[in-house]
This record gives C-alpha cells, structure tokens and sequence, in this order.
C-alpha cells in the first residue's frame, strides 16, 4: 500500500551538502518549524548565500547540491523557482525608482488572482502593518532607508510566502533602526507562521532572533 508521506509543516533542509570545485562547501542538516528563525553566521565565502540560491532557485551552475529542501513535506528543490514560495529579503532594499511605493507593492502581488481594488487594499494594509500608513503614492527616491526597508519587508510578504530567507537584512540600518526593524521581521514571523532562516554576521541579530545558530565552518582549502 501506498502511505502518504506525514506532513511536516516548516522547512526542511535533509542532508543538504553544496560542493564547489570537488569540495564539499558547505552541509547543513536543519529543520525550521513555522514562526521560527534558524540563524546562519560563518565567515565570509562559507557558502551563506549559496544556501539560499540554492533553496530559492537561483543556484550557479558552477556548484554541485546533494539532498533534499521540503516545505511542509513537500519536495522543492526541484520544483521551479515560482512555485517554490519562498521570500527573500536582502540588506538593499531594492525597490524600482520608477515606480510608486503602492506599484512597487503591487508587484508582488501581479499573479495574485484578485480584483485591482483588493490587490490596492491588500498593499495598503501591509503598508500600516509595517507602519507606513500614507505612503501608497510616495516616490522611493525621498524614503529613509529604515522607511525603504520597511517597504521591501511589505512587498515581501505581500507574495504570501511560506518560508523566509533573510540575508543581512539589517545590515544597512543604524542601531535604533536596526532593532525596530529586527523586532517588526520577528514579530511579523511568528504572527505569519513562516519558518525563516537568518544570514547575519551580528551576534545580537542572532540573538534577537531567539532560535538556534549554526555555525558554518570555513571551507576546507
Ligand atoms: N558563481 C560562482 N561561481 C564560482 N564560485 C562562486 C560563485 N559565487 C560564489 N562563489 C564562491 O563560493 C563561495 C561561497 O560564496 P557565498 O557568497 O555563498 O559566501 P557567503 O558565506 O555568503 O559570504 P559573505 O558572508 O561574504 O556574503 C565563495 O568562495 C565564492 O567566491
């Protein structure tokens, strides 16, 4: 008979091991139940950022990627970049100059299948949640960098990702902005329920995330 696999909310990352040049760069082993942050630190070239290519899709063919990435049970490593679901969120906040605040939100939310006045709504409302009430039409150019950052955050969630990949997301902002960022991402992370894994080289980052660290050996050489 055929048993269903159970199903395993969170991520999963099964005997994950990424070689580069015949060397086995990095390997990682971890399980991340939803509202929880696994944080990542290790020295630059560890391989940080070659985990996330590799769970989000955008892996270099110049590297080799043995084991298994599930979310909530389901295999995705092999699963097109689109269809994974999985959120990014990076230290520049990237947000298209051409465009309003709002259509930088509504973006993400293009192959969303509702209405125009619910995408609007629905972009406004994770704009307050991240608390930039108003600031729909605002050009990008005149935001702070807390305020840029706050809306990368929004366009983010806005795709209803079920997992998070957060890669030195605090890393341009000064102290005070740095944690009212980091409390907001947490919070927003286990309101959500969204497993969410941390590259950060800042101990009290790790901290303040309050799940496990992994620490990365550097490669071998
Ligand atoms: N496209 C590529 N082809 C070959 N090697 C690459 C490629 N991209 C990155 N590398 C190498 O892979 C290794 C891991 O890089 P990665 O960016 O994942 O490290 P990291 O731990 O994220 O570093 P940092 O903390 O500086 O961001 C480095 O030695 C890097 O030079």
């Amino acid at each position: 008979m055929n048993h269903p696999r159970p199903h395993e909310p969170g991520l999963r990352l099964k005997n994950v091991a990424i070689g580069l040049d015949g060397r086995t760069l990095l390997a990682i082993d971890r399980h991340i139940p939803p509202g929880h942050v696994l944080t990542v630190m290790g020295p630059s070239g560890s391989g940080k950022s070659t985990l996330f290519a590799l769970i989000a899709g955008f892996l270099d063919s110049a590297f080799t990627a043995e084991g298994e990435v599930l979310l909530d049970g389901a295999r995705i490593d092999r699963t097109r970049p689109e269809k994974r679901a999985v959120g990014l969120l990076f230290q520049d906040a990237l947000l298209y100059p051409h465009m309003s605040v709002g259509a930088n939100l509504l973006f993400a939310l293009t192959f969303a299948l509702r209405g125009a006045r619910e995408r609007r709504a629905a972009a406004a409302a994770m704009l307050e949640r991240v608390g930039l009430p108003d600031m729909f039409d605002r050009d990008p150019a005149t935001l702070s960098g807390g305020q840029a950052a706050r809306v990368a955050l929004a366009r983010t969630l806005l795709a209803r990702p079920r997992a998070l990949l957060l890669d030195e997301p605090f890393s341009r902002l000064d102290a005070p902005l740095r944690r009212s960022m980091r409390d907001l991402v947490f919070s927003l992370v286990r309101e959500r329920a969204i497993p969410a894994l941390l590259v950060t080289h800042d101990r009290e980052d790790a901290e303040a995330a309050g799940g496990p660290i992994v620490e990365i050996e550097p490669p071998a050489g």
